[in-house]
Protein backbone atom coordinates (compact mmCIF):
# COMPACT_ATOMS: atom_id res chain seq x y z
CA UNK A 1 0.00 0.00 0.00
CA UNK A 2 1.68 3.44 -1.10
CA UNK A 3 0.41 5.01 2.43
CA UNK A 4 3.04 8.18 1.32
CA UNK A 5 -0.21 9.35 -1.02
CA UNK A 6 -3.51 10.57 -0.18
CA UNK A 7 -6.36 9.04 -1.91
CA UNK A 8 -8.39 11.01 -4.03
CA UNK A 9 -11.34 8.67 -3.97
CA UNK A 10 -13.61 10.60 -1.07
CA UNK A 11 -12.48 13.94 -2.09
CA UNK A 12 -15.07 16.58 -2.92
CA UNK A 13 -14.61 18.71 -6.42
CA UNK A 14 -13.80 21.61 -4.23
CA UNK A 15 -10.78 19.57 -2.98
CA UNK A 16 -10.07 17.83 -6.23
CA UNK A 17 -10.12 21.63 -7.52
CA UNK A 18 -7.68 22.51 -4.57
CA UNK A 19 -5.46 19.02 -5.53
CA UNK A 20 -5.72 20.42 -9.49
CA UNK A 21 -4.33 24.01 -8.23
CA UNK A 22 -1.15 22.65 -6.05
CA UNK A 23 -0.26 20.34 -8.81
CA UNK A 24 0.05 23.24 -10.96
CA UNK A 25 -2.70 21.74 -13.55
CA UNK A 26 -5.28 24.09 -15.29
CA UNK A 27 -8.12 24.62 -13.30
CA UNK A 28 -10.66 21.86 -15.03
CA UNK A 29 -8.40 19.48 -14.09
CA UNK A 30 -10.52 19.26 -10.48
CA UNK A 31 -13.87 18.43 -12.50
CA UNK A 32 -12.52 16.08 -15.42
CA UNK A 33 -10.65 14.11 -11.86
CA UNK A 34 -14.23 13.87 -10.40
CA UNK A 35 -15.31 12.75 -13.80
CA UNK A 36 -13.36 9.92 -13.67
CA UNK A 37 -13.27 9.00 -10.13
CA UNK A 38 -17.47 8.88 -9.96
CA UNK A 39 -18.48 8.26 -13.29
CA UNK A 40 -15.63 6.19 -14.35
CA UNK A 41 -14.64 4.44 -11.95
CA UNK A 42 -10.71 4.05 -12.78
CA UNK A 43 -8.78 1.83 -10.74
CA UNK A 44 -5.71 4.14 -11.86
CA UNK A 45 -4.33 7.68 -12.53
CA UNK A 46 -2.62 6.18 -15.54
CA UNK A 47 -6.03 5.72 -16.60
CA UNK A 48 -7.08 9.43 -16.60
CA UNK A 49 -7.04 10.26 -20.10
CA UNK A 50 -7.52 13.63 -21.18
CA UNK A 51 -5.21 14.81 -18.27
CA UNK A 52 -1.50 14.88 -19.62
CA UNK A 53 0.92 12.16 -19.15
CA UNK A 54 3.30 14.63 -17.48
CA UNK A 55 0.31 16.15 -14.86
CA UNK A 56 -0.45 12.43 -13.98
CA UNK A 57 2.73 11.52 -13.21
CA UNK A 58 3.03 14.82 -10.98
CA UNK A 59 0.20 13.74 -9.13
CA UNK A 60 0.76 10.12 -8.78
CA UNK A 61 3.69 11.54 -6.61
CA UNK A 62 1.38 12.90 -4.57
CA UNK A 63 -2.03 10.82 -5.03
CA UNK A 64 -3.52 7.13 -5.60
CA UNK A 65 -7.08 6.56 -6.15
CA UNK A 66 -7.52 4.40 -2.80
CA UNK A 67 -9.69 1.81 -4.54
CA UNK A 68 -9.46 -1.41 -3.38
CA UNK A 69 -11.06 -4.58 -4.45
CA UNK A 70 -13.06 -7.25 -1.77
CA UNK A 71 -10.52 -9.80 -0.41
CA UNK A 72 -13.38 -12.25 0.02
CA UNK A 73 -17.00 -13.04 -0.78
CA UNK A 74 -19.94 -15.33 -0.12
CA UNK A 75 -22.70 -16.10 -2.22
CA UNK A 76 -26.26 -17.25 -0.88
CA UNK A 77 -28.37 -19.64 -2.68
CA UNK A 78 -30.77 -16.80 -2.46
CA UNK A 79 -28.63 -14.24 -4.80
CA UNK A 80 -27.09 -12.14 -1.62
CA UNK A 81 -23.69 -11.72 -2.04
CA UNK A 82 -21.67 -11.08 1.23
CA UNK A 83 -18.14 -8.80 0.50
CA UNK A 84 -15.24 -8.49 2.74
CA UNK A 85 -13.55 -5.18 2.22
CA UNK A 86 -10.15 -4.02 3.37
CA UNK A 87 -9.85 -0.88 5.08
CA UNK A 88 -7.11 1.61 4.54
CA UNK A 89 -5.78 0.89 7.58
CA UNK A 90 -5.58 -2.89 7.00
CA UNK A 91 -8.56 -3.85 8.94
CA UNK A 92 -11.83 -5.44 7.28
CA UNK A 93 -15.33 -4.60 6.83
CA UNK A 94 -18.38 -6.42 5.39
CA UNK A 95 -20.88 -5.16 3.02
CA UNK A 96 -23.67 -6.75 1.69
CA UNK A 97 -25.35 -6.84 -1.92
CA UNK A 98 -29.15 -7.95 -1.80
CA UNK A 99 -30.65 -8.33 -5.32
CA UNK A 100 -34.26 -8.61 -5.19
CA UNK A 101 -36.66 -8.46 -8.07
CA UNK A 102 -36.61 -4.71 -9.53
CA UNK A 103 -34.11 -3.64 -6.86
CA UNK A 104 -30.61 -3.71 -5.45
CA UNK A 105 -29.52 -2.75 -2.64
CA UNK A 106 -26.29 -2.16 -0.77
CA UNK A 107 -25.91 -2.65 2.92
CA UNK A 108 -22.54 -0.57 3.48
CA UNK A 109 -20.17 -0.46 6.97
CA UNK A 110 -19.40 2.88 8.24
CA UNK A 111 -17.01 1.69 11.18
CA UNK A 112 -14.51 -1.66 11.93
CA UNK A 113 -16.67 -2.79 14.80
CA UNK A 114 -19.09 -0.89 17.45
CA UNK A 115 -18.56 1.54 20.46
CA UNK A 116 -22.21 0.50 21.33
CA UNK A 117 -22.52 -3.16 22.48
CA UNK A 118 -26.03 -4.23 21.82
CA UNK A 119 -26.78 -7.56 23.47
CA UNK A 120 -28.02 -9.06 20.19
CA UNK A 121 -25.26 -8.04 17.72
CA UNK A 122 -22.20 -9.22 16.24
CA UNK A 123 -19.94 -6.52 15.63
CA UNK A 124 -20.90 -4.93 19.16
CA UNK A 125 -19.29 -8.01 20.55
CA UNK A 126 -16.49 -7.26 17.82
CA UNK A 127 -15.83 -3.93 20.30
CA UNK A 128 -14.80 -1.09 18.55
CA UNK A 129 -11.20 -1.10 16.05
CA UNK A 130 -11.69 2.24 14.69
CA UNK A 131 -14.00 4.52 12.02
CA UNK A 132 -13.69 4.28 8.17
CA UNK A 133 -12.53 7.08 6.31
CA UNK A 134 -14.87 8.26 3.31
CA UNK A 135 -12.48 6.66 1.16
CA UNK A 136 -13.59 3.01 2.75
CA UNK A 137 -17.26 3.91 3.02
CA UNK A 138 -17.06 4.78 -1.15
CA UNK A 139 -15.06 2.42 -1.66
CA UNK A 140 -17.13 -0.35 -0.70
CA UNK A 141 -19.38 1.31 -4.01
CA UNK A 142 -16.92 2.01 -5.73
CA UNK A 143 -14.73 -1.71 -6.20
CA UNK A 144 -18.32 -3.49 -5.82
CA UNK A 145 -18.40 -5.88 -9.00
CA UNK A 146 -21.85 -4.95 -8.71
CA UNK A 147 -21.40 -1.05 -8.57
CA UNK A 148 -23.92 -0.56 -12.05
CA UNK A 149 -26.87 -2.28 -10.68
CA UNK A 150 -27.47 -0.79 -7.22
CA UNK A 151 -31.18 1.23 -6.79
CA UNK A 152 -30.34 1.87 -3.26
CA UNK A 153 -27.32 1.88 -0.48
CA UNK A 154 -28.70 1.03 3.18
CA UNK A 155 -25.50 2.14 6.01
CA UNK A 156 -27.09 -1.01 8.53
CA UNK A 157 -24.14 -2.74 7.89
CA UNK A 158 -21.10 -2.62 10.93
CA UNK A 159 -20.95 0.48 12.74
CA UNK A 160 -23.30 2.96 13.69
CA UNK A 161 -23.10 5.77 11.50
CA UNK A 162 -23.96 8.90 13.64
CA UNK A 163 -20.10 8.29 15.76
CA UNK A 164 -18.77 8.41 12.18
CA UNK A 165 -20.77 11.24 11.12
CA UNK A 166 -18.32 13.41 9.39
CA UNK A 167 -16.94 10.91 7.14
CA UNK A 168 -20.47 9.31 6.38
CA UNK A 169 -21.63 13.15 5.81
CA UNK A 170 -18.86 13.03 3.29
CA UNK A 171 -19.66 9.98 1.58
CA UNK A 172 -23.33 10.84 1.52
CA UNK A 173 -22.79 14.32 0.02
CA UNK A 174 -20.32 12.39 -2.93
CA UNK A 175 -22.95 9.93 -3.63
CA UNK A 176 -25.49 12.89 -4.00
CA UNK A 177 -23.70 15.26 -5.47
CA UNK A 178 -23.85 16.25 -9.27
CA UNK A 179 -20.21 16.04 -9.43
CA UNK A 180 -20.68 12.69 -7.62
CA UNK A 181 -23.02 9.52 -8.35
CA UNK A 182 -25.90 12.17 -8.43
CA UNK A 183 -28.46 10.04 -6.76
CA UNK A 184 -31.17 10.86 -5.42
CA UNK A 185 -30.92 11.08 -1.30
CA UNK A 186 -34.34 9.02 -1.63
CA UNK A 187 -32.06 5.98 -2.43
CA UNK A 188 -30.17 6.21 0.79
CA UNK A 189 -31.34 5.19 4.34
CA UNK A 190 -28.89 5.99 6.96
CA UNK A 191 -29.55 3.79 10.07
CA UNK A 192 -29.12 4.57 13.78
CA UNK A 193 -29.39 3.93 17.28
CA UNK A 194 -29.65 7.72 17.83
CA UNK A 195 -26.79 9.53 19.64
CA UNK A 196 -27.13 12.99 21.27
CA UNK A 197 -26.09 15.78 19.03
CA UNK A 198 -25.49 13.81 16.10
CA UNK A 199 -28.44 12.48 14.73
CA UNK A 200 -30.10 16.12 15.09
CA UNK A 201 -26.78 17.30 13.18
CA UNK A 202 -27.58 14.55 10.58
CA UNK A 203 -30.88 15.02 10.11
CA UNK A 204 -30.28 18.96 9.83
CA UNK A 205 -27.56 18.19 7.44
CA UNK A 206 -28.71 15.76 5.07
CA UNK A 207 -31.31 14.57 3.23
CA UNK A 208 -31.31 10.88 3.21
CA UNK A 209 -34.16 8.38 4.70
CA UNK A 210 -33.58 8.25 8.35
CA UNK A 211 -33.82 4.66 10.06
CA UNK A 212 -33.97 4.34 13.87
CA UNK A 213 -33.34 0.93 15.87
CA UNK A 214 -36.06 0.83 18.14
CA UNK A 215 -35.92 -2.79 19.53
CA UNK A 216 -38.44 -1.57 22.92
CA UNK A 217 -40.57 1.14 23.23
CA UNK A 218 -39.71 0.62 27.56
CA UNK A 219 -36.60 2.13 28.91
CA UNK A 220 -35.19 -0.79 31.04
CA UNK A 221 -35.70 -2.77 28.45
CA UNK A 222 -34.05 -1.05 25.46
CA UNK A 223 -31.70 -0.58 27.84
CA UNK A 224 -30.49 -3.96 28.74
CA UNK A 225 -30.82 -4.49 24.57
CA UNK A 226 -29.12 -1.35 23.59
CA UNK A 227 -26.84 0.34 25.94
CA UNK A 228 -27.11 3.26 23.67
CA UNK A 229 -30.39 3.81 25.50
CA UNK A 230 -28.91 5.26 28.70
CA UNK A 231 -27.15 7.71 26.33
CA UNK A 232 -30.21 9.02 24.66
CA UNK A 233 -33.88 7.47 25.60
CA UNK A 234 -35.77 6.64 23.00
CA UNK A 235 -38.06 9.02 24.03
CA UNK A 236 -35.84 11.54 23.46
CA UNK A 237 -35.28 10.28 20.05
CA UNK A 238 -38.78 10.51 19.19
CA UNK A 239 -38.90 14.10 20.67
CA UNK A 240 -36.13 15.18 18.55
CA UNK A 241 -37.94 13.50 15.33
CA UNK A 242 -41.18 15.26 16.06
CA UNK A 243 -39.79 18.68 14.72
CA UNK A 244 -38.94 17.42 11.08
CA UNK A 245 -41.08 16.75 8.54
CA UNK A 246 -41.31 13.04 7.59
CA UNK A 247 -44.40 13.24 5.92
CA UNK A 248 -43.38 14.09 1.99
CA UNK A 249 -40.28 12.91 0.32
CA UNK A 250 -38.42 12.32 2.94
CA UNK A 251 -38.85 8.48 5.06
CA UNK A 252 -38.07 7.63 8.56
CA UNK A 253 -38.59 4.04 9.82
CA UNK A 254 -38.05 1.99 12.78
CA UNK A 255 -36.35 -1.39 13.05
CA UNK A 256 -38.13 -3.35 15.88
CA UNK A 257 -35.96 -7.37 16.28
CA UNK A 258 -38.99 -9.48 17.70
CA UNK A 259 -37.38 -11.53 20.26
CA UNK A 260 -39.51 -14.34 21.18
CA UNK A 261 -40.86 -13.99 24.58
CA UNK A 262 -39.14 -10.46 25.44
CA UNK A 263 -40.29 -7.64 23.10
CA UNK A 264 -43.38 -9.77 21.04
CA UNK A 265 -46.24 -9.23 23.02
CA UNK A 266 -49.25 -6.44 23.10
CA UNK A 267 -48.38 -4.34 25.78
CA UNK A 268 -44.91 -3.59 23.90
CA UNK A 269 -47.09 -3.20 20.53
CA UNK A 270 -49.46 -0.38 22.87
CA UNK A 271 -46.20 0.99 24.24
CA UNK A 272 -45.04 1.24 20.65
CA UNK A 273 -48.25 3.31 19.24
CA UNK A 274 -48.07 5.37 22.69
CA UNK A 275 -44.53 5.74 21.47
CA UNK A 276 -44.77 7.09 18.28
CA UNK A 277 -48.44 8.69 18.03
CA UNK A 278 -48.99 11.19 15.64
CA UNK A 279 -45.42 11.22 13.68
CA UNK A 280 -45.26 9.90 10.41
CA UNK A 281 -43.20 6.49 9.99
CA UNK A 282 -43.43 3.38 9.42
CA UNK A 283 -41.88 0.48 11.40
CA UNK A 284 -39.76 -2.84 10.02
CA UNK A 285 -40.24 -5.78 11.92
CA UNK A 286 -36.96 -7.95 11.46
CA UNK A 287 -35.83 -11.58 12.32
CA UNK A 288 -33.14 -12.08 14.85
CA UNK A 289 -29.86 -13.95 13.05
CA UNK A 290 -29.13 -16.15 16.13
CA UNK A 291 -25.52 -15.17 16.92
CA UNK A 292 -23.22 -17.01 19.24
CA UNK A 293 -23.30 -16.89 22.46
CA UNK A 294 -26.50 -14.56 23.35
CA UNK A 295 -29.39 -16.13 24.99
CA UNK A 296 -32.09 -14.52 23.00
CA UNK A 297 -34.28 -15.92 20.10
CA UNK A 298 -36.26 -15.10 17.03
CA UNK A 299 -40.17 -14.75 17.96
CA UNK A 300 -42.60 -17.03 15.12
CA UNK A 301 -44.17 -16.10 11.97
CA UNK A 302 -47.57 -16.01 13.57
CA UNK A 303 -46.53 -13.86 16.51
CA UNK A 304 -44.87 -11.67 14.20
CA UNK A 305 -47.87 -11.31 11.76
CA UNK A 306 -50.08 -10.64 14.58
CA UNK A 307 -47.74 -7.43 15.70
CA UNK A 308 -47.86 -6.51 12.22
CA UNK A 309 -51.43 -6.90 11.95
CA UNK A 310 -52.01 -4.94 15.53
CA UNK A 311 -49.72 -1.84 14.61
CA UNK A 312 -50.76 -1.40 10.95
CA UNK A 313 -54.23 -1.81 12.56
CA UNK A 314 -53.75 1.41 14.78
CA UNK A 315 -52.24 3.56 11.88
CA UNK A 316 -48.54 2.75 12.05
CA UNK A 317 -48.03 1.21 8.82
CA UNK A 318 -45.87 -2.02 9.21
CA UNK A 319 -44.23 -4.68 7.47
CA UNK A 320 -42.16 -7.66 8.30
CA UNK A 321 -38.55 -7.61 6.82
CA UNK A 322 -37.88 -10.73 4.45
CA UNK A 323 -34.40 -12.10 5.64
CA UNK A 324 -31.94 -12.82 3.35
CA UNK A 325 -29.04 -14.53 2.85
CA UNK A 326 -29.27 -16.62 5.88
CA UNK A 327 -27.23 -19.53 4.75
CA UNK A 328 -24.13 -17.38 4.80
CA UNK A 329 -24.80 -15.11 7.98
CA UNK A 330 -26.02 -12.05 6.35
CA UNK A 331 -26.47 -10.51 10.02
CA UNK A 332 -23.63 -8.70 9.95
CA UNK A 333 -20.16 -9.44 11.61
CA UNK A 334 -19.53 -12.70 11.49
CA UNK A 335 -17.71 -12.84 8.57
CA UNK A 336 -15.37 -10.10 9.53
CA UNK A 337 -14.76 -11.47 12.85
CA UNK A 338 -13.59 -14.82 11.79
CA UNK A 339 -10.76 -13.08 9.46
CA UNK A 340 -9.94 -11.03 12.55
CA UNK A 341 -9.91 -14.37 14.63
CA UNK A 342 -7.65 -15.48 12.15
CA UNK A 343 -5.57 -12.49 11.50
CA UNK A 344 -4.66 -12.23 15.36
CA UNK A 345 -4.03 -16.25 15.78
C1 LIG B 1 -25.93 -3.53 12.29
S1 LIG B 1 -26.94 -2.14 12.55
C2 LIG B 1 -25.97 -0.80 11.85
C3 LIG B 1 -26.62 0.54 11.96
C4 LIG B 1 -26.74 1.13 13.35
N1 LIG B 1 -25.60 0.86 14.14
C5 LIG B 1 -28.00 0.63 14.04
O1 LIG B 1 -27.87 -0.13 15.00
O2 LIG B 1 -29.08 1.05 13.63
C6 LIG B 1 -28.26 -2.33 11.38
C7 LIG B 1 -29.47 -3.05 11.91
O3 LIG B 1 -29.16 -4.42 12.16
C8 LIG B 1 -29.79 -4.81 13.35
N2 LIG B 1 -29.16 -6.02 13.90
C9 LIG B 1 -28.01 -6.11 14.58
N3 LIG B 1 -27.77 -7.39 14.96
C10 LIG B 1 -28.81 -8.13 14.50
C11 LIG B 1 -29.16 -9.51 14.56
N4 LIG B 1 -28.38 -10.38 15.19
N5 LIG B 1 -30.31 -9.91 13.97
C12 LIG B 1 -31.10 -9.02 13.31
N6 LIG B 1 -30.83 -7.71 13.22
C13 LIG B 1 -29.70 -7.25 13.81
C14 LIG B 1 -29.64 -3.57 14.20
O4 LIG B 1 -30.46 -3.53 15.31
C15 LIG B 1 -29.98 -2.48 13.23
O5 LIG B 1 -31.38 -2.26 13.17
S1 LIG C 1 -26.73 -2.90 16.30
FE1 LIG C 1 -25.75 -1.10 15.41
S2 LIG C 1 -25.24 0.19 17.18
FE2 LIG C 1 -25.70 -1.83 18.00
S3 LIG C 1 -23.68 -2.81 18.20
FE3 LIG C 1 -24.55 -3.41 16.20
S4 LIG C 1 -23.76 -1.93 14.75
FE4 LIG C 1 -23.45 -1.07 16.80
Amino acid sequence: MEQSTTPLLGLTLNELKDVAKAMGMPAFAGAQMAKWLYTQHVSSIDDMLNISKANREKLKQHYRIGCLPPADCQKSVDGTIKYLFPTESGKFVETVYIPDKDRATLCVSSQVGCKMNCLFCQTGKQGFEGSLTATDILNQIYSLPERDKLTNIVFMGQGEPMDNLDNVLRATEILTADYGYAWSPKRITVSSVGVKNKLKRFIEESECHVAISLHSPVHEQRAMLMPAEKGMPIADVVELLRNYDFSHQRRLSFEYIVFGGLNDSMVFAKEIIRLLRGLDCRINLIRFHQIPGVDLHGADDATMEKLRDYLTSHGVFTTIRASRGQDIYAACGLLSTARKESQDK
